[in-house]
């Protein structure tokens, strides 16, 4: 038997739609696989009746098939699902590795990265690759049609979780289909300076890059209290607040000193408009972690 930890993941960092995204120290889901002829799949954990078992529905079941790797895989959700952080991305990122090793594959995390994304197809209807690209590599990825470029970064951050749920599907559904050009070239310039901010692990450049004028607006919208938490992060210390993913998390860059105080004001904040949450105190991490045969 196999054990695969993958992490939880931020994509999106505002500037970057569909093309930057994080490696979070924390929540992650865990995946056992053996050998078996046929893929069976069990859920345990936070969210888990929400996820189907079959094969057919589960991001886990898609990247069996494209790996041609039948397994009985056993998934212990720590990252809830329709949160904004990556759970269907998790999933598949642990199961390529965990698959691929179980199976000798041969295939490098780079590699992997299409394989997983089948998964995403599955759930949201494209593969898109921001979530499970920092999934399997760690850190800092920025994923393009030429493929995935990752730096190692560690900058602290806060991912709060409400008590609510959006689907990647329909917060697809409200992305506008063009931008004015005055738009294009300001998140442009802010992608820029949150890239830069990843390579020196500088928390005020990243958060002064997360700003984006054209996906973003739309999707708060989705999200209850979305503003009043921005403000309460904001005034406690955060660098940069925006949605995380397809929300309806909300990811806050900031300095370690100040992680404390920004979680309680954002859980804060979504209580006083009646929403319950959660909030994650962590920081960039590392990719999926295989460990060792202990059959
Ligand atoms: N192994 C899995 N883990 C989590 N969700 C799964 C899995 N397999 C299928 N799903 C389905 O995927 C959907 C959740 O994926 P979705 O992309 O909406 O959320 P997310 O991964 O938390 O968010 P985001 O991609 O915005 O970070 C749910 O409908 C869930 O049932
Ligand atoms: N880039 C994707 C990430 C969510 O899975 C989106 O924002 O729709």
């Amino acid at each position: 038997m196999l054990t695969v930890r993958a992490p939880a993941t931020s994509a999106n960092l505002g500037s970057g739609f569909d093309v930057f995204g994080v490696a979070l120290g924390t929540p992650a889901d865990v995946i056992r696989v053996e050998r078996a002829p046929e893929t069976t799949i069990s859920i345990t954990g936070a969210g888990s009746e929400y996820i189907p078992e079959d094969p057919a529905k589960n991001t886990v079941g898609a990247v069996a098939d494209a790996l041609d790797a039948p397994a009985r895989i056993r998934i212990d959700k720590g990252v809830r699902p329709s949160s904004g952080l990556g759970s269907s991305a998790a999933s598949a990122a642990a199961a390529a590795v965990a698959l691929n090793a179980l199976y000798d594959r041969g295939r490098s995390r780079e590699e992997l990265v299409p394989v997983a994304a089948e998964g995403e197809a599955l759930v949201s209807g494209e593969a898109h690759a921001d979530n499970v690209a920092p999934a399997l590599l760690g850190g800092f990825t920025v994923v393009t049609e030429d493929g995935v470029t990752q730096v190692d970064a560690s900058v602290p951050v806060v991912a709060c979780l409400p008590d609510i749920s959006v689907s990647t599907r329909d917060a697809r559904g409200v992305v506008p289909d063009s931008a004015l050009m005055d738009d294009v070239v300001t998140t442009v310039g802010n992608a820029a300076t949150l890239t830069v901010g990843m390579t020196r692990d500088d928390p005020d450049l990243v958060g002064s890059g997360m700003n984006d004028d054209i996906v973003t607006p739309e999707r708060t919208k989705l999200i209850t209290g979305y503003d009043q938490v921005r403000e309460a992060a904001l005034e406690a210390g955060a660098t940069g607040v925006t949605v995380s993913g397809a929300g309806p998390g909300i990811l806050a860059v900031c300095r370690r000193r100040d992680r404390r105080a920004i979680a309680s004001a954002m859980v804060d904040a979504f209580d006083a408009v009646g929403v319950e949450s959660r909030a994650y105190q962590t920081a960039i991490g590392q990719g999926a972690t295989l460990y060792p045969d202990d059959s």
